[in-house]
């Protein structure tokens, strides 16, 4: 089972992922971040690509979207915090 980040791999990983954008501050148990796009087909056509990736890797978003907007906060149910699936699924997300 994956465990949560220790403090040196959170140094390590998610400042990275911080200059995409990603808020691994604001909660320590997760990490979100706002996706906008210009309508609402093209949010959900995102989404829709993210939900075959989610699926690919067992790991899931939760989210949420108004019209262009986005919002997705990531985080490992099972180990109750960040572990490296959110790592790579944010990872993902942004390669859309
Ligand atoms: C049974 C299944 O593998 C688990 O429920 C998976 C599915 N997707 C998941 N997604 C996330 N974000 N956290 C989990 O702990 C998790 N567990």
């Amino acid at each position: 089972m994956k465990t949560v980040l220790g403090h040196a791999d959170r140094a390590a990983l998610l400042p990275r992922l911080g200059v995409n954008g990603w808020d691994y501050e604001s909660d320590p148990t997760a990490i979100t971040k706002t996706f906008r796009f210009s309508n609402f087909r093209e949010a959900f056509a995102w989404m829709t690509q993210a939900a075959f990736w989610a699926e690919k890797m067992d790991h899931h978003p939760e989210w949420s979207n108004v019209y262009g907007e986005v919002t997705v906060r990531l985080t490992t149910h099972s180990a109750g915090g960040v572990t490296e699936l959110d790592v790579d699924l944010a990872q993902r997300l942004d390669a859309i």
